[in-house]
């Protein structure tokens, strides 16, 4: 069997006496794009936070390639090849577009710089244009980022994640907020950007990724309740019971 991209053993996350994760365990096949869902509360964003390093887990443990990354310092993310793109827009909102992607990609040369020479300033600008090409931002390249829709300032952070060239990337609720329209264009952004790279994505609206993901998980209560495709998911009585009565 091929060694999973992420394996979360054991997982728990208590707050004070509240306890947001209870012994989750759950493995990623490289090359899928999975969706972990829940009704509110149940704990996806405290997922998210866990396996993006935000935070080490109370107990249990988290392995990237076989390699056991708990605790590992978030900088340290995406020198290893996991990028996160977040619920809260994180670009220089009085930088353009492509100079926000230029100082991403600037940042991870840097950081490489002393494994091979560094790049040109030409090399970093064709990188951030490529970026902003596959991201559908290449026609407001140059507008600062305070003036781009929410939708297009997501795209803007997803180009950003990429300059890091991840293995993996984790999207925390990628539609949040957006317009039905802004949702259909980062829904199909996701599915092509998961045709060359792992994908997990937390997201809330349990319609929105029946369609688009091969996977999902379900976690309920902070516990684990279900994992399988998308009509295991809709055929399981038990994630009915907990949807009920929510959108
Ligand atoms: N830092 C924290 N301190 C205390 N409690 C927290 C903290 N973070 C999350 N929680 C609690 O943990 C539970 C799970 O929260 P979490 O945000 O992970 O759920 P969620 O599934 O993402 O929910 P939603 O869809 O509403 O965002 C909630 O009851 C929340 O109040």
């Amino acid at each position: 069997m091929t060694t999973p991209i992420l394996e979360v053993r054991g997982v728990s996350q208590r707050f004070g006496k509240f306890q947001a994760l209870s012994n989750v365990s759950v493995a990623f096949q490289p090359g899928r794009l999975t969706a972990i869902i829940g009704p509110n509360g149940a704990g996806k964003s405290t997922f998210f936070n866990v396996v993006s390093g935000a935070f080490p887990p109370t107990e249990g443990s988290i392995h990237f390639l076989g390699n056991d990354i708990t605790g590992l310092p978030q900088h340290e993310f995406a020198r290893i090849g996991i990028a996160k793109s977040f619920q809260i827009t994180n670009v220089f909102k009085q930088l353009s577009a492509h100079e926000n992607v230029r100082v991403a990609a600037q940042m991870r040369h840097a950081r490489f710089a002393l494994l091979r020479p560094r790049a040109s300033m030409r090399e970093l600008i064709d990188l951030a244009d490529h970026l902003l090409e596959r991201v559908g931002l290449q026609p407001v390249r140059d507008k600062p980022a305070a003036d781009l829709a929410h939708g297009q300032q997501r795209a803007l952070e997803i180009a950003m994640a990429l300059a890091c060239e991840p293995k993996l990337l984790l999207m925390d609720e990628p539609t949040a907020g957006m317009s039905p329209e802004e949702t259909t264009t980062m829904m199909k952004l996701i599915a092509s950007l998961a045709t060359e790279r792992t994908v997990i994505l937390v997201e809330h609206k349990m319609k929105l990724v029946m369609g688009l993901c091969e996977r999902l998980i379900v976690l309920h209560h902070g516990e684990f309740l279900a994992e399988g495709t998308p009509d295991e998911i809709r055929s399981n009585a038990e994630v009915k019971r907990v949807y009920l009565g929510q959108h």
